[in-house]
Order: C-alpha cells, then sequence, then structure tokens
C-alpha cells in the first residue's frame, strides 16, 4: 500500500523539489531534510572532493572572517626547528617586538621556532600576534605567544591568508617550508598577482649563497630578470630591515592615493572632455614641450 503523501496539497506521485518536478517513480520517498536530519546511512561521502571543497570555502571563510579587520601586518617566516638558545630566536623576537612598535600586526605560521619568537616579541609589546597553524601529523598546536590564530587543514588555503593580510614579508633562515612560503611571495609579485610588497631576507650567511645562485645562474640563464633581484633586500641588521619595510609602505601608500586621484581624474574628464583638454594644455605648457 502507498504511503500517505508528506504534503497534504499535493497527490501521490507528484513531487516538487524547487522548479524540479518529479512524478510516477521518480518520486523521492524522504525529503531533503529528513535525510539531513537522519544520522543513519553511509557516511563515506565526507571523503569525497565535493565535501572537501566545502571545507576548503569554510577555512576561507573562517580565515578570512578572522583577519579582515587586522590592518597593516607583516609576515615573518623562518625555520620551525630554530631553538630558544639560537641568535636567529632573539633576532625573530625582536623583529616582532620593533614590528608592533612600527604599528604592524604580526602574522606567523603559529608553530615553534622563529614563529614562536617572533609571535613572542609581537606579543609581549602589546601588539596583535596572529598565529596560522596547520594541522600536521606530528601535531604541537599553536604556540603559546599566539593571541589570535586559527588551525588550517590545507596549506594553500593558509598561504593565501599569509599573503592577503600583510604587507610585507620578513624571512628569517629556515627549509623547505620557509622557502616555500619565500617564493610563493616572489612568484605572485614577479607575476603581478599581488601588488609587490617588501620582502627581507634576514641573515647575510645563510642567504647570500641562494641570492649569489639566483644571480649568477637564474639570471645569466635568463630565466629571471635583473628587475626580479630587485624584488627582496638581504640584511642582517633588524632596524634596516624594518625601515626598509616602513619606506616601501609610504612608497606603496603613495602609488594608490596616486591611482586613486587618476582614477578620480578620468571619472570626472568622461563628463567634462574641455576640463581635461585645458588641463592638458597647461601641463605641456608648463612644463615647456
Ligand atoms: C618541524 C616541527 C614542527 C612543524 N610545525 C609547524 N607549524 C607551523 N608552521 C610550520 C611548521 N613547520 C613548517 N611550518 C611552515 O613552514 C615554515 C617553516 O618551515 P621550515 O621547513 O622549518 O623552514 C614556517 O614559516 C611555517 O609557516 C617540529 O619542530
Amino acid at each position: 500500500m502507498a504511503e500517505p503523501s508528506i504534503h497534504p496539497d499535493r497527490p501521490l506521485g507528484h513531487q516538487q523539489r524547487g522548479p524540479v518536478v518529479m512524478r510516477r517513480n521518480q518520486v523521492q520517498q524522504s525529503t531533503s531534510e529528513q535525510r539531513l536530519l537522519d544520522s543513519r546511512g553511509p557516511t563515506d561521502w565526507v571523503h569525497t572532493d565535493p565535501w572537501r571543497v566545502l571545507r576548503i570555502q569554510s577555512e576561507f571563510i573562517e580565515g578570512f572572517g578572522m583577519l579582515a579587520e587586522l590592518g597593516a601586518a607583516i609576515s615573518v617566516f623562518g625555520s620551525a626547528r630554530t631553538k630558544p638558545n639560537d641568535p636567529m630566536y632573539a633576532a625573530a623576537e625582536e623583529f616582532g617586538r620593533k614590528l608592533v612598535g612600527a604599528g604592524y600586526a604580526v602574522i606567523t605560521g603559529g608553530g615553534p621556532g622563529v614563529m614562536e619568537a617572533a609571535n613572542k616579541g609581537a606579543s609581549e609589546a602589546g601588539g596583535v600576534s596572529v598565529g596560522l597553524g596547520i594541522e600536521l601529523p606530528f601535531e604541537n598546536g599553536l604556540n603559546e605567544w599566539v593571541d589570535v590564530g586559527m588551525n588550517f587543514r590545507y596549506f594553500f588555503t593558509r598561504k593565501t591568508m599569509f599573503v592577503k593580510y600583510a604587507q610585507g614579508f620578513v624571512v628569517m633562515p629556515g627549509g623547505f617550508g620557509t622557502l616555500d612560503e619565500l617564493f610563493e611571495a616572489l612568484t605572485l609579485a614577479q607575476t603581478r598577482k599581488v601588488t609587490s610588497f617588501p620582502v627581507v631576507l634576514f641573515g647575510t650567511s645563510y642567504w647570500g649563497g641562494l641570492a649569489d645562485w639566483l644571480r649568477d645562474t637564474m639570471l645569466v640563464d635568463g630565466k629571471i630578470s635583473a628587475a626580479d633581484l630587485e624584488m627582496f633586500t638581504i640584511t642582517d641588521d633588524v632596524d634596516e630591515a624594518i625601515s626598509y619595510i616602513i619606506k616601501a609602505g609610504e612608497g606603496a601608500d603613495a602609488a594608490a592615493e596616486e591611482a586613486a586621484a587618476a582614477a578620480a581624474r578620468d571619472v570626472a574628464d568622461a563628463d567634462n572632455p574641455e576640463a581635461r583638454e585645458r588641463r592638458e594644455a597647461h601641463r605641456l605648457g608648463s612644463d615647456g614641450s
């Protein structure tokens, strides 16, 4: 015997799902909501790609939500293995403190080593100390100096946050993870996927060999251009690094203001072409050309 219709106003053998009509043997015996609320049934869908896409989306949403109002920030990258007695640990801590002094929030990977040191310096200086952690098989969790943090499941979502919310990068000595983050930043800037930002490689003896190879091999072999080598600077001086970042930030602000003024002029000129001609004539007259 047929089950009674769950929609008293619709006949058996007829089903409407949004704009879709189903009749006769196409009628589903349960509603979407029933299936959503029913905990029985197969669970392998949690390991399927469509479900992963939703998890990835939710990481972007959580990350964007957490960082949207962060303000100016600098990402500090570097080895997870740097010990507290290493001079680079002290330097990263100094970076954390001085970046906060210069008005920046500090973003790290939220892990141990250099990340912990930079978070410690930033937190102790009373600034915003951000940790974007990553779930790893040998999970350590966020270091204790992270004041605003999130643990990401996916490296690529997390890397988007490092780039989207930072106005510059400090790269301390590190391994594969650090190189990955450095070259992601350089590639995005080189391909104009992001506005160019300052990148400081800290530690001349550590990074010097890499810089030499980039110049003597990559550049000579035509795999990069000379301008690409100007996307970063190398130093052993924290104050010099911070001045470089601040100066680049001022340059970027001035360029953004000029671009906004030019856009406003374009809009005004579209309404008033004579004003544009007068301005152009004045410019040509005043520089003598
Ligand atoms: C290796 C150990 C723990 C790893 N824990 C990490 N937690 C958070 N972020 C990490 C971790 N490991 C690497 N990263 C990211 O890569 C960069 C450092 O990698 P490297 O290979 O050590 O240079 C760093 O900036 C992080 O974003 C146990 O000690």
